[in-house]
């Protein structure tokens, strides 16, 4: 359950998205639906992949201009692999929102669980017209 948000602060700077991706990684890792693209389909390097999220990230929600990969073209290759189903994005988009419910409250929290949404839809479209 989320602390009431009286208690949690909103996402205001990196440190806050280093918080944020490690512990939706250790959640991920850790969930019997999605774990395994991450842990079996791509044996991922953690400290190569982490610092790409969080600079990831970071653009999303302040445009710091630090992010420069190509993750449609990632994932078509993924899902080539290992298929992504509708089911899978469901439990990725759950897992990440509870975890920034579970940090933070605020405008930005707010917003950087829209934009995980709309880019996991254009995502799911990239994929299912293998564009
Ligand atoms: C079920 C859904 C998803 C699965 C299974 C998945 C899995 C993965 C995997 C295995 C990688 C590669 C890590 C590596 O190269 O070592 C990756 C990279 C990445 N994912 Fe996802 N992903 C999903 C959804 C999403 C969504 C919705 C977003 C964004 C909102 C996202 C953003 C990224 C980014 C930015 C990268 C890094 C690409 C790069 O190397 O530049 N993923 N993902």
């Amino acid at each position: 359950m989320p602390q009431p948000s009286h208690n949690r602060s909103d996402i205001t700077n990196r440190q806050d998205i280093e918080r944020l991706v490690n512990q939706f990684y250790d959640a991920v890792k850790a969930d019997a639906t999605i774990g395994y693209f991450f842990t079996e389909a791509v044996a991922v390097n953690w400290e190569k992949h982490l610092p790409v999220m969080y600079a990831f990230w970071e653009n999303v929600l302040f445009h710091t201009g630090g992010y420069s990969g190509n993750p449609m073209e990632r994932h078509k290759q993924l899902n080539q692999q290992s298929a992504i189903e509708p089911a899978h994005f469901q439990q990725w988009l759950h897992l990440f929102a509870s975890t920034v419910d579970r940090l933070f409250a605020g405008e930005n929290a707010e917003t950087i669980k829209q934009r995980a949404a709309s880019i996991a839809t254009v995502m799911q479209l990239k994929i299912l017209h293998h564009q």
